[in-house]
């Protein structure tokens, strides 16, 4: 689903490569923890994916497809496949929670019975059945993040990319947002989360992928956040 060849990442600033040398694939169905110090390149990572940057060098292939050979206009029909969830919510304050999850599916030209449809299935997905008409300033933390979540996957993508979902949540409440990730995942989405969350990734038992100064140090399936070499 997500294949990384000798990829290289240096910002036309920088003298250090932020990503050196990755070669890794993410198949169909994963779930993926991406792990490493600030600044260890698991932004540069998830950007790559998302054609947000270019590599400088190496090839990266997400659902068989050569991202440096997408023409421009393509770039939307690939994002297109791939939900995106950030730990600052990123909701629109204006709008309530359906209107939220609408619009991400009004952007994409869905038809009106559509969406009608898809909204009120995916917010009853993430728990959030009934609470539709509120605006995100009168939910609580974990309920936004439920409906990022709902924007995110309301389109099914093939991949799910998580940016420390859970960075702005109690523990109690991040729990429940791993067990609908991983329900999304069980379902078929490939996930790929970036946390520093080091309960949740020895619960969870996925693959971890370690980033160090932009070096893949670690590739573990069933892995743990802290590990002895
Ligand atoms: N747009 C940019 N221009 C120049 N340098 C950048 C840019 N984005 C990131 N970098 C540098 O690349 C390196 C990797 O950054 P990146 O944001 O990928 O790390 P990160 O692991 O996501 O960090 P954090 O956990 O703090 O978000 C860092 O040295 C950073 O300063």
């Amino acid at each position: 689903m997500i294949r990384f060849d000798k990829v290289t990442k240096t910002y036309p600033s920088q003298t250090r490569p932020a990503l050196q040398n990755i070669s890794l694939e993410i198949e169909r169905g994963e779930f993926v923890f991406v792990i490493g110090s600030s600044g260890s390149g698991k932004s540069t990572f998830m950007r790559l994916i998302l054609r947000e940057e270019r590599p400088t060098a190496g090839r990266v292939q997400v659902a068989g497809k050569d991202l440096a050979k997408l023409t421009n206009w393509k770039i939307p029909q690939l994002r297109r496949q791939i939900g995106t969830v950030f730990q600052d919510f990123r909701l629109l304050p204006n709008k309530t929670v359906e209107q939220n999850v609408a619009f991400a599916l009004e952007v994409i030209g869905k038809s009106r019975p559509v969406i009608n449809k898809a909204v009120p299935e995916v917010l009853d997905l993430v728990g959030l059945g009934g609470k539709g008409g509120r605006f995100p300033n009168e939910l609580s933390g974990g309920e936004q993040q439920r409906v990022a979540i709902a924007r995110a996957f309301v389109n099914r993508p093939m991949v799910l990319i998580a940016d420390e979902p859970t960075g702005n949540l109690d523990p109690e409440t991040s729990v429940g947002i791993m067990k609908l990730l991983d329900r999304i995942n069980r379902a078929g989405t490939t996930v790929v989360m970036v946390t520093h969350d080091q309960a949740i990734v020895n619960q969870m038992r996925k693959r971890v992928l370690e980033l160090d100064s932009g070096s893949l140090v670690r590739d573990q399936s069933r892995g743990v956040y802290g590990y002895v070499r």
